[in-house]
């Protein structure tokens, strides 16, 4: 490899040294279970998890095996030690589960034997030959687009394979891809190995799909891989793996990825900033046609969108040559693939549906807006004002206090604040500071005493903040935390102790979090991306979920949902995004009784 960001595995699987039995010798001769007796030989490759030797029969396999594979003379034996962190809770690794679906389907090698011997769990499968990320490096770190494509046709009927099965792979990549062995009449056939990471996006017996969640401090994958939604920590789904496969793709092609070189404690954050921020176009940019166009396919997927493999597969028809029998992989798995969507559908290709409009997420193009939260409210007086200098917040506030208003929302663009006061907030009074700082520690300490509570934040570019705190609240204890990045591990610790979010705010790329108990919440989650979460946020509002801070730095949006405790009569909640602060709209959502809720300045779009 030719640096080190190839291969970044969720701490779950960076197995410290030694501790994956590399001090303990293999066995030199295997039999588990029935099988037969294979003598160790060379070394095939090591991972995360496992070792993979070659395996020599050196028995024959007994009259009343009729395992797949038993005659084999030759097998991969993958060997995990018993202490190995790819082992689940009762033991066995989890690999072994999901070979149990997927062995032996079409572009997966089977297993023949899975059994523990010594220290070791042993699976004994199919042996094959060298992975994609061989071919491309033992031919000068490049590849024909003839090949390329033809993986990229292979690859893809094998996914839909693995996901008809209710999985995703969750770790493609060149290394993952194996040819078969050389020499033999599988040479050009291509398997996905490594089932390690896999998950399910359904229930196969329900149909029912896994719950979509995001959980921003969860990492599984390749980082020079992974899709932009494994990055923000989204469940897993199909898109994930075709997205990998994209950059796969271009990376066999161009033999270098955009976003490589990063290094340092940053370099997930880096890395996903960067993909979000390359344009398909400038990525493909050497490459033809259809590797542009199947990456905008898949990054503009959605969670539970089902694929349209066969329109992916033909995308890369006009490149690959007419005559399946002499291209450099076998495409048979496709072939069959396309027949069956054409037979289904009555044509062999599916209609293009490229000229409808499709909204390009990724455009490299930063644009910064306001977001405005709106919801249903029995009819009560609110008060904006926008573009205030700080010499001037002390008049409007003052003035709204005489009118019976208490600042419910605040928010900050250029250095100027935006101030949201109303009268269904429910406190009994407030305080208020603008101070240099984000945030002032010693000011904050002090209203806690007097049982004033942080219930509106803001911060300016320029690091100071403006910090308003009321009596009346229900919350019953607070803290808050400034960060570099989203402490989204913070908050999940926080949640863990009866706290929820109720206030957040950003300052240049700093933010920070103020979370309460007795906050009135029954769950909350996070929505953090580096444009609108809009597909997250509907998701959740169908949950029951409803916006209740928001928050955002130049590079990404934050909005935090929960459900309440008390179901409001009417559940109606807007959000606006809007370059101008939103005065009209803000009117227009009054006349049909819809207050503004939470308000932030920031980065949505790229
Ligand atoms: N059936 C096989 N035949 C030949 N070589 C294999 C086979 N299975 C695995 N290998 C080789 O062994 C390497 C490690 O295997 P695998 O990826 O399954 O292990 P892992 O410990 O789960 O790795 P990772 O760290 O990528 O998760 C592969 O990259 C490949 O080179």
């Amino acid at each position: 490899m030719d640096d080190g960001d190839s291969v970044a595995r969720s701490a779950d699987k960076d197995a410290p040294p030694g501790d994956d039995g590399s001090s303990t010798p293999l066995p030199e001769t295997i039999q588990i279970g029935n099988s037969p007796t294979y003598k160790l030989d060379r070394k095939l490759g090591k991972g995360g998890f496992g070792q993979v030797y070659v395996g020599r029969r050196i028995s024959t396999p007994s009259l009343s095996d009729r395992t797949p594979g038993a005659n084999a003379l030759e097998v991969a034996i993958k060997f995990e030690h018993r202490t190995s962190k790819g082992c689940c809770s009762y033991g066995a690794p989890y690999e072994w589960q999901v070979y149990n679906t997927l062995s032996g389907i079409h572009g997966v090698p089977r297993v023949h034997y899975k059994g523990k011997q010594s220290e070791y769990y042993i699976m004994i499968m199919d042996m094959l030959g060298p992975s994609l990320w061989d071919v491309w490096n033992n031919n000068s770190h490049s590849m024909s687009v003839e090949m390329v494509a033809c993986i990229a046709i292979e690859a893809i009927s094998i996914l839909e394979k693995m996901h008809s099965k209710g999985y995703v792979h969750g770790d493609v990549k060149p290394e993952n891809f194996l040819l078969g062995p050389p020499g033999t009449l599988q040479e050009k056939k291509l398997f996905l190995v490594d089932l390690g990471l896999a998950t399910k996006w359904k229930d196969t017996g329900t149909g029912e799909l896994v719950e979509y969640d995001q959980r921003p401090d969860v990492f599984r994958g390749t980082v020079r891989y992974a899709s932009v939604h494994a990055h923000l920590g989204r469940t897993g789904s199909r898109r994930d793996d075709l997205e990998s496969l994209a950059y796969t793709l271009v990376f066999l092609l161009r033999g270098r990825l955009p976003w490589q070189g990063y290094q340092g404690e940053n370099k997930g954050f880096l890395v996903c900033k960067k993909k979000m921020a390359t344009s398909p176009e400038s990525l493909c940019y050497f490459c033809p046609q259809p590797f542009r166009q199947f990456v905008e396919y898949v990054v503009n997927l959605k969670f539970d969108e089902e694929p349209n493999y066969a329109k992916c597969i033909s995308l890369f028809d006009g490149i690959v040559g007419p005559n399946p029998d002499i291209r450099p992989i076998n495409t048979d798995g496709a072939q069959k693939l396309i027949y069956q969507v054409g037979q289904k559908r009555g044509r062999l290709m599916m209609e293009d549906d490229d000229d409808q409009p499709k909204k390009k997420i990724r455009m490299g193009m930063p644009a910064t807006q306001w977001v405005s939260v709106y919801n249903a409210r029995r009819p009560m007086k609110q008060r904006y004002h926008y573009n205030v200098a700080d010499g001037r917040l002390a008049q409007h506030i003052s003035k709204g206090n005489e009118d019976g208003l208490f600042i419910s929302s605040v928010a900050s663009c250029s250095n100027l604040w935006a101030l949201i006061m109303d009268a269904g907030t429910g406190f009994t009074s407030q305080v208020y500071e603008l101070s240099p700082y984000f945030l002032h520690k010693e000011w904050i300490m002090e209203q806690w005493e007097k049982n004033f509570y942080i219930t509106a934040l803001a911060g300016a570019n320029n690091g100071s903040s403006l910090v308003v705190m009321s009596r009346g609240t229900q919350y019953a204890q607070q803290s808050y935390k400034v960060s570099d990045s989203f402490p989204f591990k913070w908050i999940n610790k926080k949640w863990k102790e009866g706290f929820y979010v109720t206030a957040m705010a950003t300052s240049g790329s700093r933010w920070a979090v103020v979370v309460s108990r007795n906050a009135g919440f029954v769950d909350q989650v996070v929505e953090l991306d580096f444009l609108y979460p809009s597909e997250g946020v509907h998701r959740r509002w169908d949950s029951g979920y409803r916006i209740t801070a928001t928050a955002a730095t130049w590079d990404q949006t934050a909005l935090i949902l929960s459900i309440p405790r008390r179901k409001p009569a009417d559940e109606t909640q807007e959000t606006l995004r809007t370059s101008a602060f939103p005065s009209q709209h803000v009117k227009e959502k009054w006349a049909k009784n819809l207050y503004l809720a939470s308000i932030c300045y920031g980065r949505t779009v790229s």
